[in-house]
């Protein structure tokens, strides 16, 4: 597993308890609230000895899909959407991350080539509006933190009235680089084609369009949701704790930043999703801890539709080229992770296997272990790509139909927040998406099976 530099952190939370593997279990199959303790012993299947234990490993994957059971019943949703980012200029740095380019590459007088892009309004419309038309029902959109991206034009003249943006808030002009983002509203506006599902705007990026001002999470994500938006993604978690963050991305808002910018979305009357993304350097004490932490703001708020684990892809990182970490999360780890993850959350009823970190067998495994939903139809992804990832872009609705059935569940089209739900069943296909503003059951095609491609 991710080996050996997990001990060199000196970090202070230990995978270490008080607490017995058989009370924990007991307690997880009785379905009592568990504690950081008794998940840190199942997520281990025993603090008392090193590694799995696979007899007690699959006595915890057993609770944990029973527990699904009777939370959401048989049913394996799955949504029609696109992933549009809009661009991948950064400043933030963090060691995990190959999706993001130094922003400064993208400033004109940069004559150094790069991989990343920025896109304009149109530009992200025009995809939309195809995607629209094959039948998607919700865009996700995450992107770097552009110096030159802001909330709306007012939020400009403010960041423009500091003596040094630069170096103040984090703001270079749009003519400083060769394309203009121009702002989150309006990127969000050009999204939003014939009321599409605009789930966008991560904790991260609602603190880069909040900054240099004193407006509140909730503010902005008001403004946000009148410009189109419809939810928020939980990812920019990673792990909350703050001795971890420190390590793989110190650039980042801390824990508390990240529960203020989920509140403040709930508070705007946003639904909105959570993650965590482990296997790199830290522990299942860890782990655990972010679960608590989640759990906690579930208790307040109410708005976590889904939980989302993912996988940690680290090929390319700068955390791997460093030797801080010798790989990602083994096969027991990831199994465990999400029955834990089901175990733990008592409050939050979707825990998603994210088919684009895992592929599709071990996706389809992990719906035996406690996940309910699997992820959505995407047809671009940037981030699991540019880190190594290997499993694709795109699953078609048959696919999705063929996989959940073969694995004796039921397969469902389901809109973002999952309260529009559509069964599918196997002997009507081909099977195409129908929630969407545009679908109308045709079977989706990207361009490498569609038709036209096929004849170049
Ligand atoms: C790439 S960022 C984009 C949005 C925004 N910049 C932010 O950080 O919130 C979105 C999320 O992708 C996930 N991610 C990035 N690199 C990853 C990797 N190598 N493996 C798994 N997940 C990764 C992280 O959880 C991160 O918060
Ligand atoms: N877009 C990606 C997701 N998840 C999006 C979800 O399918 C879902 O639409 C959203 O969470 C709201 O319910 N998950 C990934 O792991 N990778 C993606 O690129
Ligand atoms: N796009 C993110 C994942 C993601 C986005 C939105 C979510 O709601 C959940 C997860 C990634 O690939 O890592
Ligand atoms: S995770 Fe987000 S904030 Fe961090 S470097 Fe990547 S794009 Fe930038």
């Amino acid at each position: 597993m991710a080996g050996p530099p997990r001990d060199d952190f000196g970090f202070e939370h230990l995978p270490e308890t008080d607490q017995s593997f058989e009370n924990a279990l007991q307690k997880a199959r009785a379905g009592a609230r568990l504690t950081v303790d008794d998940g840190v012993e199942l997520m281990t299947t025993g603090t008392e000895f090193d590694g799995i234990d696979p007899v007690r490993k699959e006595l915890v994957l057993e609770a944990a899909d029973r527990r699904r059971a009777e939370m959401v019943g048989d049913e394996v949703t799955f949504v029609a959407n696109l992933n549009n980012n809009v661009t991948t200029a950064c400043t933030t740095g963090c060691l995990f991350c190959n999706f993001k380019n130094t922003a400064h590459l993208f400033e004109s007088d940069s004559d150094i080539e790069h991989s990343g892009f920025t896109k304009s309004p149109e530009e992200s419309r025009e995809i939309v509006e195809r995607a629209v038309d094959m039948g998607i029902y919700e865009v996700t959109s995450v992107s770097g933190l552009h110096p030159a991206l802001v909330l709306d034009e007012e939020h400009r003249e403010i960041l423009e009235s500091y003596d040094n943006p630069a170096a103040e808030v984090n703001y270079k002009p749009p003519a400083v680089y060769d394309a203009d983002p121009v702002s989150y509203t309006t990127q969000l506006d050009a999204m939003s084609v014939d009321g599409v599902h605009v789930h966008s705007m991560t904790p991260e990026e609602a603190h880069h369009a909040k900054r240099g001002t004193d407006w509140s999470y909730e503010d902005v994500y008001r403004r946000l949701a009148d410009a189109g938006l419809d939810s928020a993604p939980g990812t920019a978690a990673e792990i909350l704790v703050p001795e971890v963050r420190d390590v793989i991305c110190p650039g980042k808002i801390g824990t508390d930043e990240w529960v203020a910018g989920m509140e403040g979305a709930m508070d705007a009357g946003l639904d909105v999703t959570a993650t965590i993304m482990y296997g790199h350097v830290e522990n299942e004490m860890h782990r655990v801890r972010h679960l608590k932490v989640v759990r906690d703001l579930q208790d307040r708020y109410g708005g976590i539709r889904e939980f989302v684990p993912l996988s940690f892809v680290y090929q390319n990182t700068p955390l791997y080229d460093r030797g801080l970490v010798t790989g990602g999360a083994s096969d027991d780890e990831d199994e465990l992770m999400i029955a834990v993850a089901r175990l733990f959350l008592d409050n939050v009823e979707h825990i998603q296997s994210s088919w684009v970190k895992f592929g599709n067998a071990k996706a389809l495994k992990l719906l035996n272990c406690g996940a309910d939903d699997l992820m959505g139809t995407i047809l671009s992804e940037e981030i699991t790509k540019r880190a190594g990832g290997e499993f694709g872009e795109f699953r078609s609705f048959d696919d999705y139909v063929e996989m959940i059935t073969a694995i004796g569940r039921h397969p469902v089209e389901r809109s973002t927040d999952y309260r529009t739900r559509r069964p599918l069943d196997i002997d009507d296909g081909p099977h195409g998406p129908m929630l969407g503003p545009r679908a109308d059951g045709t079977p989706m095609l990207t361009n490498q099976d569609s038709p036209a491609a096929a004849d170049d």
